[in-house]
């Protein structure tokens, strides 16, 4: 059904990259900190600065884990260890805390100017998965996931969501491991195995392996393609309307009907960062 396996009963979609189009965000704002970073961290040492890559520094070290576990892994790629201090230090601070600070201001910044953009195939796949019976959760390590679905304009279509926040109060470790996605599997009452991931990011489909669900699908949007499969992905689209044309036997009717459907769903931009109250 919908280009899954038969017995797939519950779909657990990751968010920024899958469902809307604020990967690219994210990555943009951890561009810039890095850079800011690892430039003041230059003039310091004398060593020479080497730029933050949004390409593979961003796929392999932070795209899809929480918010200080990416500070954490990249600048251990550069052999440099920080500080943990405090959540509520400065942005800027030269602490894991105070650098993932930053990014989340820079952030808040792009959301609240530009708006969150939705891919159109995944709003039409998730109205298919609705419409089918299918039991859908959001399931994303950012902590700024709730208002993000709802400027996005996704609340209806989702019936659990487990993001950042969640996830720190809980103490579900992030991905790569399984945990998030095991609680969303949980609180639509589906067993791993029954339950079909969706996942652009590599630490998103090794979570997805590592849980033992059912279906990974990898949604390549940035052409890492034999990355996602090496990672875990079962199968790789570019786009989740591929899944509803493979379905339909005429060609394509869905598809253009999609592209006939606004990527943006006008439901107000981001307007607070709820961790700080900035
Ligand atoms: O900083 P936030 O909003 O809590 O997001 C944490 C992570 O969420 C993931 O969805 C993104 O892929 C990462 O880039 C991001 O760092």
């Amino acid at each position: 059904m919908l280009g899954l396996p038969a017995h797939v009963t519950a779909c657990l979609f990751d968010l920024d990259g899958v469902l809307t189009q604020t990967a690219r965000v994210h990555n943009a704002a951890w561009t810039a900190t890095f850079d800011e970073f690892l430039r003041r961290r230059a003039a310091a040492t004398g060593e020479p600065f080497r730029p933050f890559d949004p390409g593979d520094d961003y796929n392999r070290y932070v795209d899809g884990r929480p918010r200080y576990d990416g500070v954490r892994t990249f600048l251990a790629s550069r052999g440099i260890g920080l500080p943990e201090g405090e959540p509520g230090d400065p942005p800027g601070a030269d602490t894991v805390h105070g650098v993932g600070n930053r990014k989340n201001v820079l952030l808040l910044e792009t959301l609240r100017t530009s708006g969150v953009d939705v891919y159109p195939g995944s709003v039409a796949y998730l109205k298919a998965a609705t419409a089918a019976g299918l039991r859908r959760a959001v399931v994303t390590a950012s902590a700024n996931g709730r208002e993000v679905v709802a400027a996005a304009g996704l609340e209806s279509l989702l019936e659990v969501r487990v993001d950042g926040l969640v996830a720190r109060a809980e103490g579900l470790r992030g991905k790569p491991e399984p945990d998030t996605f095991l609680a969303g599997a949980r609180l639509l009452g589906a067993e791993p195995a029954d339950a079909a991931v969706f996942e652009d990011a590599l630490a998103g489909v090794a979570a997805g392996r590592a849980g033992g669900f059912g279906y990974v699908v990898g949604v390549d949007r940035v052409g890492q393609a034999d990355e996602l499969r090496a990672n875990g992905a079962d199968v790789v689209v570019r786009d989740l309307a591929e899944l509803l044309d493979a379905e339909s036997a005429g060609p394509g009717r869905e598809s253009t009907a999609l592209a006939r459907e606004s990527s943006r769903m006008d439901r107000g931009p981001i307007v607070r960062d709820r961790e700080t109250g900035a």
